[in-house]
């Protein structure tokens, strides 16, 4: 925290023991980012830079032109940026400066750069009976080397139950890495090009929960996703067919009149238990779960995606939230640095 380039004064520190608080009134928060055009335009919306200007908080672009250990200081980092060369970046500034909050590590993000490694530690959770079930549908890697001919082969070997979602295996930012293909039936998926993760559909009514989480905050919306598949129609159509992007921001569900028992938000416990977990085995602070519940159960959940950095400009209330998670980041430093003291 830096109170206009300075530490903070001998009278204020003696007022924050008596009270108990940190006073905020002088101090700025300096919060650098390295964000694509258009995660700036979409994250740093003047309604959120303005507020966060009223509480102390700046923000600064880092410029990649230029050795970030020259640029600053700032108190926290956010960075949003693919390749190689940012992640060493990152890296090193972390183990230079280790006062800097960088949100979030480049090591825990890559996990989630990869469509299995992404779901492994809801599977490791198994969270089975707390308010509910979580789970990940079936999936099955094929790599690169798969000769696209043994696909079938490999489906049925493993049991997959059609039809199945697939998905590119890497997500890398690219739009590429979101072209997704519904599979009726496994020798049509000889078509699709590996690396690839196949993943069972499961039907759960059209409607998908986005759980988007920043530190400790938890905000769930709905957004309209693909229909269910009948038996019947499983049986009479064949093939694979891409699919658009089904739930994306224009397809928000939240003010639609929906089946309650398709529509009622999962059960907070279980969403506070699951965030929580993720967010201690990811070593992330800031990520979304796209997650469904199996049409015609009441708890039984799937998770099929986790993003980092995802689009916060379209959580509801996002300016405060953040808000007030920054000023939660530098208020925690500041107080363990005093009881080190
Ligand atoms: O484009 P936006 O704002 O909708 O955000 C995308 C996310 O949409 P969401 O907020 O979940 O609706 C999007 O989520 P989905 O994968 O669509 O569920 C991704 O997080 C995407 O990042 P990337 O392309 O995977 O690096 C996100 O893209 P970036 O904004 O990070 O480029
Ligand atoms: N296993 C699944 N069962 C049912 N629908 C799915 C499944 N996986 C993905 N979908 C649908 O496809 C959409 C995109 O899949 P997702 O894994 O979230 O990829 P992306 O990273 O591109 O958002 C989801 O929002 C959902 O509508
Ligand atoms: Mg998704
Ligand atoms: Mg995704």
């Amino acid at each position: 925290m830096r109170l206009n380039g300075e530490i903070s004064s001998g009278e204020e520190e003696e007022e924050e023991k008596q009270t108990g608080t940190t006073t905020f009134s002088s101090q700025k928060v300096v919060v650098g980012y390295a964000l694509t055009s258009k995660k700036k335009k979409s994250f740093l919306q003047p309604s959120f830079t303005g507020l966060a200007q009223n509480r102390g908080i700046n923000f600064v672009a880092i410029d990649l032109n230029k050795p970030l250990p020259e640029q600053g200081p700032f108190d926290i980092i956010l960075h949003k940026l693919s390749g190689e060369v940012w992640r060493e970046i990152i890296e090193d500034y972390r183990e230079k400066h280790p006062e800097v909050t960088v949100l979030d590590p480049p090591d825990a993000i890559q996990h989630l750069h990869n469509r299995q490694s992404m779901l492994q530690d809801v599977l490791d959770l198994n969270l089975s009976d707390c308010h509910g079930k979580v789970g990940v549908p079936r999936q099955l890697v094929i790599t690169k080397e798969k000769d696209p001919s043994s696909i079938p082969y490999e489906v049925t070997k493993a049991g997959m139950k059609l039809p199945l979602v697939a998905k590119p295996l890497v997500v890398d930012g690219t739009a590429k890495s979101h072209e997704l293909f519904l599979a009726y039936d496994e020798f049509s998926l000889s078509a699709v090009e590996p690396p690839l993760v196949l993943q069972e559909f499961v039907n759960h009514g059209g409607l998908l929960f986005k759980i988007y989480i920043v530190g400790e905050t938890i905000k769930v919306v709905r957004r309209f996703s693909l229909p269910n598949i009948s038996k019947r129609e499983l049986s009479k159509v064949a093939g694979v067919f891409r699919f658009p992007r089904v739930s994306c921001a224009a397809a928000s569900a939240d003010d639609a009149d929906l089946d309650p028992n398709i529509a009622e938000h999962p059960p907070r416990p279980l969403l506070e238990r699951l965030a929580r977990e993720l967010r201690h085995r990811l070593g992330l602070h800031l990520f979304n779960i796209d997650m469904i519940r199996e049409y015609g159960t009441k708890d039984v959940f799937y998770v099929i995606d986790i993003n980092y950095f995802p689009g916060y400009g379209k959580m509801p209330g996002y300016e405060h939230v953040f808000t007030d998670f920054l000023l939660s980041l530098v208020e925690s430093k500041c107080s363990n640095k005093k009881l080190a003291a």
